[in-house]
Formats: C-alpha cells, structure tokens, sequence
C-alpha cells in the first residue's frame, strides 16, 4: 500500500451566500450562540485531533481578514484565509490551491456547524487506512421519487439503497485536484471523483452534521445549542471513540 502518513488539511468552503437562509450576512458568518458557523467548523476540525491546518475559503471582500479575527488565537496559526469562487466547487479548487504539502484534504461546509469532531476522525481514519475517497452519510427517512420537467412522478428507487451524503468528505490530495478540474453541475466533491470512475467510500455520518440551509434549519441548531443537546451528544460521541 502506498503511504497513508503526511499532513491532513481541512478545506472549508465559506464563500456562499446563504440566499436560502435569507438574513443579512453571509450564512458562514451567521452566530449560534455568540460563535459563527466558520469558527465553529474550525474548532470542529481541530478537535478532532486528526487535522493539521485548515484553510477557511471565504468570500472574496473577507480574504484580507486576519485569521484571529475569523476564528480566535486559538487556532489562527493554524488557518489560511483565501478568497472563494463563484460555485462552491470554485471555492474548494482556491482551498485546495492553498493546501500546499496536504497527503490527504478533508472538505467540511461552514455550514454544517454543529459537525461533532469525531466525525472527522472517522474520515481521517479511512483515509489513513488506505481509502482515497471516504464520505459521511445517513440512511434516508423519507421515501424519494424521481419526476420529470412537469413534475410527474417517474419513479420510486429502493430506499435501503439510498444515503444522504454530508462534509466532511476526505480524499487524496492529487485524486482530488485531478476530479475538481471540471466540476460542472456537480453538488459535491465525491461525484467528481465518481466521474472519474474511481471508488468513493462510506462511512457513518452523524445526525449533527445536519447542513444549516433554511431559516428552519437555523431555529433548531440554536435550539439544539440552548438545550445543551448538541454539547451532550457530542460529548457522548467523544466518548465513545
Ligand atoms: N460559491 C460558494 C458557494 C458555497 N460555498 C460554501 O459551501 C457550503 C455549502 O453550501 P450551501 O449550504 O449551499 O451555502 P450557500 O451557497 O451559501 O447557500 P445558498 O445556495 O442558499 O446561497 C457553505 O459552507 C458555503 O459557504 C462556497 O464556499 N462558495
Ligand atoms: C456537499 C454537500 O453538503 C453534501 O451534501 C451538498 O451537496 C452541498 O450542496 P449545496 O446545494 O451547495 O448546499
């Protein structure tokens, strides 16, 4: 097997706009409980005690924003800023052009903010144990159907053979500057990889790692926070690992 040790760099794509989210500023830089969904994905990664840098991708008037005003003295060492693109799969290319000696990369949403860091290690992990393409998911709970342009039903494909994907997606480096170099319509990192014919790999992801899309989403990870029910959960994962 060729070798699995070298530095493991987080990419955090926070460049997007948040326009189903609907408030004023860029969703990355919305607070849950006095902290910003960036600094809360930061500090996700480095807990994890898997990740050795993160390079925080945001958007372009931001890029000349200190590290410690971003994400505290902590872990501003740690951090790169650099501007994003247009698409998220431009924002990841700017992430990964600033990854420098990564062996492996992990791409982990800003907006998956209450993301429990042994999620992470999970997919670090597979990667150290000789995957070059490993992504959290879920079993689904709804069923799902296919439609055409008018909305009518086409079909309805087996649930027990679908997942919900989430971040952190972990790869090889060079897999994955080889697959982003054309992302067209792709929604994830994985299904660039999958265009290239080569394996993606699962693993379990976590019901924390829900992505903060819509104001609905907002209400129930600041309910989960002022519950203390995401710090509980968490820490139960913690424990477990
Ligand atoms: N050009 C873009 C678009 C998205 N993202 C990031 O990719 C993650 C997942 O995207 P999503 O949740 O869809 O965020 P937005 O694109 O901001 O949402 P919307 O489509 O509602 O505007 C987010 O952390 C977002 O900041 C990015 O870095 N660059
Ligand atoms: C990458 C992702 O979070 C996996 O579920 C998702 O596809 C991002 O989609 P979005 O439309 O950019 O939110």
């Amino acid at each position: 097997m060729n070798d699995r040790s070298g530095p493991v760099v987080g990419i955090i794509p926070a460049a997007g706009r948040g326009v189903r989210l609907g408030e004023t500023l860029p969703k990355a830089f919305v607070e849950l409980d006095g902290r910003t969904m960036l600094d809360r994905a930061v500090h996700t990664m480095i807990d994890s005690g898997t990740v050795d840098r993160v390079v925080i991708v945001v958007p372009p008037e931001l890029a000349g924003t200190p590290a410690d005003e971003l994400v505290g003295t902590g872990p501003a060492g740690r951090v790169t800023v650099v501007a994003g693109g247009a698409e998220r799969a431009d924002s990841v290319r700017a992430g990964l052009d600033a990854a420098g000696d990564a062996r492996f990369v992990l791409v982990h949403d800003a907006a998956r903010a209450l993301t429990p860091p042994d999620l992470c290690a999970r997919v670090t992990w597979a990667l150290r144990d000789g995957k070059d393409a490993v992504i959290p998911v879920l079993p689904v709970a709804d069923t799902i159907k296919s439609i055409d342009t008018d909305g009518q039903v086409t079909g309805t494909p087996d649930r027990a053979t679908l997942r919900a994907v989430q971040t952190p997606q972990g790869f090889d480096v060079a897999l994955l500057r080889r697959a982003n170099g054309d992302a067209g319509d792709a929604t994830d990192d994985a299904g660039l990889v999958e265009r290239l014919g080569e394996p993606v790999h699962t693993v379990a992801g976590d019901p924390l790692a829900f992505k903060i899309t819509t104001p609905l989403d907002l209400v129930l990870a600041r309910a989960l926070l002022a519950s203390g029910t995401a710090a509980r959960e968490s820490a139960e994962r913690e424990q477990e690992r």
